[in-house]
C-alpha cells in the first residue's frame, strides 16, 4: 500500500492563512493522529488530501504520483460535517453509500450487517438515523467510511462523542485495518487517546507542521527527568551540578537532566547519604509535548 504525502500544502480564506505549507507523510501500516489546536488547519488540510478542497499551492501524492480522484475514491473519509440523513433507516443508507464508494448492490448489503455487527448496532438496522443517540450516528457515520476496504483512512474527529466502550472498539478497528497496511490518519482533541493510539503523530499550530514523527522521536526531543526519593530530606540535591532540580518535597525530587550523565553522580551522593527508595527516568506525557511545540 502506499503513503499519502503532501508538499508544501497552502489555503488562505480572506485574510486567514488556515494552511501554510504543510509537509506531511501517512505512512502506510500504522496510525498517524493529527492533533492542534482550534483553527490550526487539520480539518482544512484534510479537505485539501481528499480534494474537497483545492489548494491555494502545494500538492498531494499517493506513493509517488500525484493523488488522483480515482485513487481518493476508494479512500474513507469522514469528514467533519457529518453527512446522514435523518430519515432514512441506517441499513439502507449504509447501503446506498456503499454503492456510492463503487461497491454492488450484494457486497454493500452484506458488508453493511457485517459493520452493524461489528459496531454493536445489529439490532438498528431497520430504525431511521434521527432515531440513533449521536454516538450510534456516529459509529454509522464511521461504518460508511469503512465498509468498502478503504486503500486509506481519513478521519475527522472519528472518537469524539464516543463512550469508552465504542473508543476501544474503533480503536481496535483502526489497528487492525492500519496492520493490513493502510495508512490511517486522524484527527483528535483527546491527547491521551492519541498517546495511547498512535504510532506516528503530526503536531499543527497555525497552519503549519510543529512536530512529526514517532511518539518516541518527539518524546526523545523533550526534557529528560528523573524521580529520586529517598528516606533523608533531599534538600542537598539544589546543590548538585548538571541538573536542574524542578521540585523537591523532602525526600522526594524531580529532576531535569542538564548535563548527560549528571544524574549518576546524584544517585551516588544520594545512596552516600542513605537509603535510595526510588530512582527512576520520568517520560513526559504528549500533552506536555504539545504544549512545548505548540507554544
Ligand atoms: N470555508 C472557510 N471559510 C473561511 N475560513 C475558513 C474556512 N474553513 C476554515 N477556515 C478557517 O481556517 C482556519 C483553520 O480551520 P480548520 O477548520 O482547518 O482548523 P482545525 O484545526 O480543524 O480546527 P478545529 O480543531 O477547531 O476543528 C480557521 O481560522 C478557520 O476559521
Amino acid at each position: 500500500m502506499a503513503q499519502i504525502e503532501t508538499r508544501g500544502l497552502t489555503r488562505t480564506f480572506g485574510d486567514v492563512r488556515a494552511v501554510d505549507g504543510v509537509d506531511l507523510v501517512v505512512r502506510p501500516g500504522g496510525l498517524t493522529g493529527f492533533v492542534g489546536g482550534n483553527g490550526a488547519g487539520k480539518t482544512t488540510t484534510m479537505r485539501m488530501v481528499m480534494g474537497v478542497l483545492r489548494p491555494d499551492a502545494g500538492e498531494v501524492l499517493w506513493g509517488d504520483r500525484p493523488m488522483t480522484a480515482a485513487d481518493r475514491q476508494r479512500f474513507g473519509y469522514m469528514p467533519e460535517e457529518r453527512g446522514l440523513y435523518p430519515k432514512q433507516k441506517v441499513a439502507d443508507q449504509l447501503a446506498y453509500l456503499g454503492q456510492l464508494s463503487g461497491m454492488s448492490s450484494a457486497a454493500a448489503k452484506s458488508a453493511v450487517t457485517e459493520h452493524l455487527e461489528l459496531f454493536s448496532l445489529g439490532d438498528r438496522a431497520g430504525e431511521r438515523v434521527e432515531a440513533l443517540s449521536l454516538g450510534n450516528q456516529q459509529r454509522v457515520q464511521i461504518i460508511a467510511a469503512l465498509m468498502h476496504g478503504p486503500t486509506a483512512l481519513i478521519l475527522d474527529e472519528p472518537f469524539s462523542g464516543l463512550d469508552p466502550a465504542a473508543v476501544d472498539a474503533m480503536a481496535d478497528i483502526l489497528r487492525d485495518r492500519a496492520a493490513s497496511g493502510v495508512p490511517v490518519l486522524f484527527s483528535s482533541h483527546q491527547l491521551d487517546l492519541v498517546e495511547r493510539l498512535c504510532d506516528s503523530l503530526i503536531v499543527l499550530a497555525r497552519g503549519r507542521v510543529v512536530a512529526q514523527g514517532t511518539v518516541e522521536t518527539l518524546r526523545a526531543g523533550g526534557p529528560t527527568r528523573y524521580r529520586l526519593v529517598t528516606e533523608g530530606d533531599l534538600g542537598w540535591v539544589r546543590d548538585q551540578r548538571g541538573i536542574h532540580v524542578h521540585d523537591v518535597d523532602g525526600g522526594r525530587a524531580l529532576l531535569e537532566l542538564i548535563d548527560p550523565g549528571a544524574e549518576q553522580a546524584v544517585l551516588r551522593a544520594a545512596v552516600d547519604r542513605g537509603p535510595v527508595l526510588e530512582f527512576a527516568r520520568v517520560v513526559p506525557p504528549l500533552s506536555e509535548i504539545y504544549r512545548e511545540v505548540t507554544a
